[in-house]
This record gives C-alpha cells, structure tokens and sequence, in this order.
C-alpha cells in the first residue's frame, strides 16, 4: 500500500454495508435494539482495522544508538488481536521479535509493539502479520537480523468450521542471521519460550 491509498474508514458507507448485512443474515434493522449497531459497529472497525490508515513500520523511524551495541533485543508476549481475512473473525495471540543491531542502531522498545499492533488491526493472516514485522524491521533498522513468531486462536477454527477450541498457530519470520546461524535462532526460540 502506499501512503496515498491510507485512507480513514468511510463511516457513511460502512453503516450502510452493516445494515444491509443485518438484513441479509435474516434480522429486521429496524428493530429497536439494532437501531444504532450500524454506526457502533462501523466506529468499532475504524478501531479494529485501524492498521489500514497508517503505514505500521513508521513507528520504527523513533531510532537511537548505543555504542555499537550488537547482542540481541527482544520484546515477548506482546498480545494482539488481528482479523482473519477469510472469514472476518477474529484470531489473537502474542507476538515475540527479537533482532541484533547493526552497530548500535536501536529503536524505542515500545515502537515495536507499536509495529506489531499496526500490522494486527488490518484484515490478515498470521503468517504474513509476522512476515511484515520481520521485513519492517530489517527495512527500519538494517539490524544482523530478525524473528518473529506469533502464537494465535482463530475463532474461525474455534466458534465455527472445524471447531478446536484451544488449537493453536504458530508462525515464524526469520531474517538476517537467524536464519543462517542456528544457534542464534535456537537462541531467540529459547528466549521467547522462557
Ligand atoms: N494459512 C492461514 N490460513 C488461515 C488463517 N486464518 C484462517 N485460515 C484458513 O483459511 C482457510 C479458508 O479455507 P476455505 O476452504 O476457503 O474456507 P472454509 O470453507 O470456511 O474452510 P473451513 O474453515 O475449513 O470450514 C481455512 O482453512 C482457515 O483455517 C491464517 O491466518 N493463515
Ligand atoms: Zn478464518
């Protein structure tokens, strides 16, 4: 996406999508207790997919540098919830990133919590939520490397389908010298699990 296709949800529109939606799944959108769900559920997506109006590895640009500092960072269990793209329901987890600066260049740890939660609130799927923080990091920062694993419950698995609640996904993104040395990675894969 590029930054002139960042555009705020159109509120207008979405209430009358939910609306017609109502009707189709079989309610009456005139009833008295839908009265006002479409314009609560168009302002819940605006929060939701808020990812969509804004470029997520921006919050990467917030640097700083520590003399030469080259051991690795990690930020663990940062919980998300995201969105399914196939089924618009909801999956969420944690995130675990990790990455080795290049010769000192480090971001606010906040920010990538920040990256992860911009990356969430759009309409995904996991293996590329973590892919996209793992390249926004390399492109941010230009660090030895990246990785980042997601842990997630897909309601789509849950609440309908194939039905497993309690099955979890596990995806992984990994850059850099993760992923040509495996004792860094096993490193990182430990340090997540602790
Ligand atoms: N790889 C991947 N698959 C996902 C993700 N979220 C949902 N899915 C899967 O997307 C697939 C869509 O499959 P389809 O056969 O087109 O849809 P469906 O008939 O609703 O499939 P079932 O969920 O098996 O009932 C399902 O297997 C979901 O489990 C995700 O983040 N990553
Ligand atoms: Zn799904």
């Amino acid at each position: 996406m590029t930054e002139s296709e960042y555009r705020k949800l159109d509120q207008p529109r979405a209430e009358a999508a939910i609306r017609e939606f109502l009707y189709a799944i079989g309610e009456d959108p005139d009833r008295e207790g839908l009265l006002e769900t479409p314009s609560r559920v168009a302002r819940a997506c605006a929060e939701i997919f808020a990812g969509l109006q804004e470029n997520p590895a921006d919050h990467l640009k917030k640097q700083f540098h520590e003399a030469d500092h080259e051991e690795m960072v990690i930020v663990k269990d940062i919980p998300f919830n995201s969105m399914c793209e196939h089924h618009l329901l909801p999956f969420s987890g944690r995130a675990h990133v990790a990455y080795i600066p290049r010769k000192g260049r480090i971001t606010g740890l906040s920010k990538i919590a920040r990256c992860v939660e911009g990356f969430a609130r759009r309409p995904q799927v996991q293996e590329r939520l973590a892919s996209q923080v793992a390249d926004a990091l390399m492109e941010a920062l230009d660090p030895l490397g990246a990785i980042v694993v997601i842990e997630a419950e897909h309601m789509c698995m849950t609440a309908r389908g194939i039905r497993k609640p309690g099955s979890l996904t596990v995806t992984s993104a990994v850059r850099g010298v993760f992923k040509e040395d495996q004792k860094t990675r096993a490193e990182a894969l430990a340090l997540f699990r602790d």
